[in-house]
């Protein structure tokens, strides 16, 4: 590019952009937090026609913020429009859970969402489509929509946890009284869900490991209890799922998967991040399964970090929460929302 020269607007299209979690994210994304203070983007809002008021209203304070960086805003409600060209794609557009609902409670509602847009995406999105599920129960409609769009490599489809990766380290650090920034080595593995199993045992603060400064069993006990069943003590609390959080989540997963994971605090520990990926059969997860892993992501490439050591109890966790997401996806399979192998 030219000196000076303006790049292209990325495109990013947000589904379910009428919503509470849509509200919160789009703002961040025009303002440049998802791929810097130099890069333009273009949103495409997508709805079902219930919404639509939602993302109009949305649009018209998109404009209000006189955004520098906002290209172009766009409403669409279906999958074809919404999708074409799109180079980001974010799946939020859902129902969420409520009070006393568990996430397979949503299979049924949400995973008939997901295939539709899979195929939408194969045949419509850009050559160099990213795709991020945020919409529950989100490992398995990732499935749902990577499965439908087969022309999209796989590990193109991802699924968050970073949400999750974000609460347990801001509790780590809230828990020993230490700075965000100094922790490293936090990993959430396995699914979305309560079964997922936060990992301190190669976490460090400041350098130390963590399991030294909060100790083993409160680190393999009340923590792990707590963050995986974060997403029920903010219903309870607001009345309401996560919102803000969950955008803010959204914007870190696909900020550093277009920008790469930031390099390594004072601390020197070289930092990963937990991402839901296509499993390529590492640790023993089954292949195919999107199971949260550390990763970090290079040249807009997610790597899953290899050679971890896992002890007994790490492997048991692991395995329980990969074998919620082989039932799920036996139980779409049988609701016929993915196609047969
Ligand atoms: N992965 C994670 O860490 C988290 C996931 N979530 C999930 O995110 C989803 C959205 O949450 P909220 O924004 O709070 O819900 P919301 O109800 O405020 O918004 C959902 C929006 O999606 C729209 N929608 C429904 N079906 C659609 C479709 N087929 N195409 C396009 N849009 C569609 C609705 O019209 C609505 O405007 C829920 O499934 C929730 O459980 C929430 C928090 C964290
Ligand atoms: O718990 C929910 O329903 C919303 C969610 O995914 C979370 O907050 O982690």
């Amino acid at each position: 590019m030219a000196a000076g020269a303006v790049p292209t607007p990325i495109t990013v299209t947000v589904t379910g952009a009428g919503g509470q979690i849509g509200y919160a994210a789009l703002f961040r994304i025009a303002s440049g937090a998802m791929f810097g203070p130099e890069q333009p983007v273009a949103l495409r809002l997508l709805e079902i026609p219930q919404g639509v008021k939602g993302a109009e209203g949305a649009a018209l304070e998109l404009v209000d913020g006189a955004f520098p960086l906002l290209a172009s805003i766009d409403i669409a409600t279906t999958p074809e429009v919404g999708f074409d060209g799109a180079n980001v794609a974010l799946l939020v557009g859902s129902r969420p859970r409520t009070a006393g609902m568990e996430r397979a409670d949503l299979l049924a509602a949400n995973g008939a969402i997901f295939g539709p847009q899979g195929r939408a995406i194969n045949d419509h999105a850009a050559d160099d489509v990213r795709v991020l599920v945020v919409g529950n129960p989100a490992n398995t409609n990732a499935l749902i929509a990577q499965r439908n769009a087969p022309d999209v490599p796989a590990e193109r489809f991802t699924a968050m946890t970073r949400l999750d990766h974000n609460r347990a380290v801001g509790l780590l650090a809230e828990h020993a009284a230490a700075r965000v920034a100094d922790i490293a080595g936090v990993t959430i593995w396995g699914n979305h869900s309560t079964t997922q199993y936060p990992d301190l045992s190669h976490a460090t603060i400041a350098g130390r490991p963590a399991f030294d400064v909060v100790g083993e069993e409160w680190g393999r006990g009340a923590f792990i209890e707590r963050v995986a069943n974060r997403g029920a003590e903010i219903i309870e609390v607001r009345g309401g799922s996560s919102v803000a959080s969950a955008a803010n989540a959204a914007i870190d997963h696909v900020r550093d998967w277009s920008l790469g994971t930031p390099p390594a605090a004072e601390s020197g520990v070289a930092p990963w991040t937990s991402v839901a990926l296509p499993s390529t059969g590492a640790y023993g997860i089954p292949e195919g399964l999107l199971a949260s892993v550390p990763a970090r992501a290079v040249a807009g490439a997610w790597q899953v970090v290899e050679g971890l050591e896992l002890d007994e109890f790490s492997r048991h966790r692991i395995a329980a929460s990969a074998a919620e997401l082989a039932a799920e996806r036996d139980q779409v399979a049988e609701m016929g929302l993915i196609p047969a192998e």
